[in-house]
């Protein structure tokens, strides 16, 4: 038979052990919050785990304040629960989850003394908030990662609270049954929590690098994608507007004279921009349509469902709108034109790089025919 005193050790080790992982991977994946609220509450919860348990603590503290501490660490769990899934958990309900916690052995140990109550009424309660946990997380939805914290917490509230019907049922400790429950389910909480923790780095690690895949296909100065995002996207919405039998159009912008610029002001002015121009394009597209860094001061728009036409009169539009524009930076105000070349898959197909290279020729056409002006190509 499993020995309850050593399966308890192996819990408080685990839930320390499980801890430590925590805090390595928030120190790998630059600190996310909610990996500093699971290692904390793990932390506590560890804490009350030995106070609730440890012989040669006051009475009080293995009867009353021990659950209460558990309870505050699943309470700052289940809050980072809540900020990964982009809410918060105000303290006010984690202080209730503490105190229902402390008022259940204090009724079994002060009101009407049962050892049976207060264990059986704890484990039922700690089994509910871990399927709090678990419903929590599930309504998140993107079960990548999320599936084995889900399991995790389920499984823990089942094995506490099989854990507190037997002992309902059994009031016996020696009782063979009882203690078969007892020993599984002690056996069951230590994996249920390396299987949430698990779950919990993998969670944060799976964002962590969807953020950086993010971030490798933006421009660090404007935002925009840059060449290795344009690839990506432009295929998606060139198939897109295929697809859907729409017209796909390209426009090419490209900054006049940006290097005077560059040589008038200085870099730091040139920066600034092309940050305006991309911050203006981004206003004036439509959330499927696409803005591209295509080089130095040179963007690339992708809007579906413009025809020929359409698609002029919104690169007129920009061109008119750049050239009224002041960018102000410190005493500062810098005025710039574009040169805007405009094509569309009716003329050259939907082959993006087929598009870029006709609209890039039809902005250089604008470059030669004076500037600041739209060429359609
Ligand atoms: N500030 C800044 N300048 C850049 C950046 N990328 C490229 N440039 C500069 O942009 C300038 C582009 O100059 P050119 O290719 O001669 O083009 P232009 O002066 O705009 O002339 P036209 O295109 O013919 O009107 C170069 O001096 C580059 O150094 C950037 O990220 N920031």
């Amino acid at each position: 038979m499993l020995n309850l005193d050593t399966l308890l050790l192996v819990q408080v080790c685990v839930t320390l052990l499980t801890t430590a992982l925590l805090v390595a991977s928030a120190c790998y994946a630059g600190s996310p919050p909610e990996l500093r609220w699971w290692a904390a509450g793990n932390l506590v919860v560890s804490a009350g785990l030995a106070m609730a348990n440890l012989d040669g603590l006051p009475f009080i503290f293995s009867a009353i304040i021990g659950y209460g501490v558990i309870a505050f660490g699943m309470g700052l769990v289940l809050r980072g629960l809540r900020v990964h899934g982009s809410a918060t958990l105000s303290w006010r309900v984690v202080a209730i989850v503490t105190v229902l916690a402390l008022l259940i052995p204090a009724y079994f140990t002060l009101v009407v003394p049962s050892l049976r109550g207060r264990l059986c009424f704890s484990g039922f309660y700690f089994a509910l908030l871990n399927w709090l946990c678990a419903v929590t997380l599930a309504r998140q939805g993107g079960w990548r990662g999320i599936a084995i914290c889900v399991s995790g917490f389920a499984v823990l509230g089942l094995a506490l609270f099989m854990r507190g019907a037997h002992m309902l049922r059994h009031a016996d400790p020696a009782d063979v049954p009882a203690s078969l429950v007892m020993g599984a389910s002690m056996l069951a909480i230590p994996l249920a929590q390396v299987c949430i923790v698990f779950g919990m780095i993998l969670m944060v690690m799976w964002r962590y690098a969807e953020r950086l895949r993010h971030l490798s296909t933006l421009d660090a100065l404007t935002g925009a994608l840059n060449r290795g995002g344009l690839e990506n996207e432009g295929k998606r919405v060139a198939l897109r507007a295929q697809r859907g039998r729409r017209s796909l159009a390209v426009i090419m912008i490209d900054v006049d004279f940006f290097k005077r610029i560059n040589d008038t002001y200085g870099h730091p002015v040139g920066d600034e921009v092309l940050r305006h121009l991309a911050r203006m394009l981004k206003l004036e597209l439509r959330p499927y349509d696409l803005l591209a860094r295509f080089g130095g001061e040179e963007f690339v728009l992708a809007l579906d469902g413009l025809d020929r036409q359409a698609a002029i009169k919104v690169a007129e539009r920009l061109r008119a709108r750049i050239e009224l524009e002041l960018v102000e930076i410190d005493a500062l105000s810098v005025r710039y034109t574009a040169s805007v070349g405009v094509v569309t898959s009716d003329e050259h197909g939907y082959d993006l790089i087929r598009l870029i290279s006709a609209g890039d020729a039809a902005m250089y056409e604008a470059k030669r025919a004076g500037r600041n002006r739209v060429i359609a190509g």
